[in-house]
């Protein structure tokens, strides 16, 4: 069969889009799962962070499904959403939208431009729970806000939110950010193990010292991404438990592949989020895959968005030069 994909990123983190709204493939979980590993590996010709379905919604204007690069599929995923905004924004002519997701249906929103010339959106980072449960996390007690856990690291304290896919938070210093600790740690949490039994995503964040803070996210079903879209949301939240941001005010989020800004809204003791950042597309294509055999695809017509991503590039780097300069302050 012919399948249509656009390549999109939000701060890097990469993603098909399928659309399935109009055309209905009739494809099993598995089959989206196989579709997924195959597209997504790096060593073929395309490769991603994961693929993003998009599907006809009775109750909103679209559905979004999230499948990681493993094939496994994720509750929410922010960067991915704000891609999803932009593509039925921009396929409906509206300038918001509600989209369904596995847990919640969310709204997003056209915003104005993060950066000259990024199209740029909010999504809602929605519900958030400090429960161990929701993510799950077994252990004895509620919840883990800003305590060790000495399986874990003997130094590093651990704030564990669902938002509603689950997360695991650090504040850390800069050596930590620069030792292989987060990757030992989230190989541990990721494998079998006797706490996070859906493994979880795991994010060290430090504070920069003109304000501002920089993320790095090892994803749960993927590995180290450029960025996470919920993990920087989870994370600004976290900062903001800890009175090192303020809720309410915009918090400038640094990660590998550049920046966005999220807000934290507390209301007595719930929480909800607001991430905006660039919904960029990179190409679009054309495969020709056999269903049954997803391993191996032809890639046809491919039609590169080279403004839009030279512009990016800007960002990018003004991004980068301003965190190498923090992080060395
Ligand atoms: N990259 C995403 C999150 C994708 C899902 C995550 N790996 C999970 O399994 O929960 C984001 O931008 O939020």
């Amino acid at each position: 069969m012919k399948l249509e994909l656009i390549k999109c990123h939000g701060s890097g983190n990469d993603f098909f889009i399928i659309d399935e709204m109009e055309q209905s493939f009739g494809w099993s979980d598995e089959e989206r799962a196989k579709l997924t590993i195959s597209l997504c590996n790096r060593g073929s010709e395309l490769g991603a962070d994961g693929i993003l379905f998009i599907l006809a919604s009775e109750v909103a204007d679209a559905k979004m499904r999230v499948f990681n690069a493993d094939g496994s599929e994720a509750s929410m995923c922010g960067n991915g959403l704000r891609c999803v905004a932009r593509y039925v924004c921009e396929k409906l002519k509206i300038k918001e939208a509600t989209i369904d997701t596995m847990k919640v249906t969310l709204h997003v929103s056209k915003e104005s431009d993060i950066y000259k010339d990024i199209p740029t959106y909010k999504v809602e980072i929605s519900p958030v729970s400090f429960d161990v449960a929701t993510l799950p996390l077994h252990i004895n007690q509620h919840q883990l806000v800003n305590e060790k856990m000495e399986d874990l690291s003997e130094d590093i304290a651990f704030t564990a939110l669902s938002v509603p896919n689950p997360h695991l938070v650090a504040i850390v210093e800069k050596e930590q950010m620069q030792s292989d600790i987060q990757e030992e740690i989230s190989l541990y949490v990721n494998g079998e193990n006797d706490y996070f039994p859906d493994g979880v995503n795991v994010s060290f964040v430090k504070p920069l010292p003109e304000g501002g803070i920089f993320v790095r996210t090892y994803e749960r079903g993927v590995g180290f991404t450029n960025a996470c879209g919920t993990a920087m949301s989870a994370s600004s939240l976290v900062t903001c438990l800890q009175s090192i941001n303020t809720y309410e005010q915009p918090i400038e989020v640094y990660n590998n592949g550049g920046k966005v800004r999220c807000i934290v809204h507390k209301q007595n003791d719930s929480f909800t989020i607001d991430l905006i950042g660039n919904a960029s597309f990179v190409y679009q294509c054309t495969i020709e895959i056999d269903i049954n055999h997803p391993g191996t695809f032809t890639v046809d017509n491919s039609e590169e968005y080279i403004e839009e991503m030279m512009q990016y590039a800007k960002l990018q780097q003004e991004a980068s030069a301003f965190l190498t300069k923090q992080l060395n302050a």
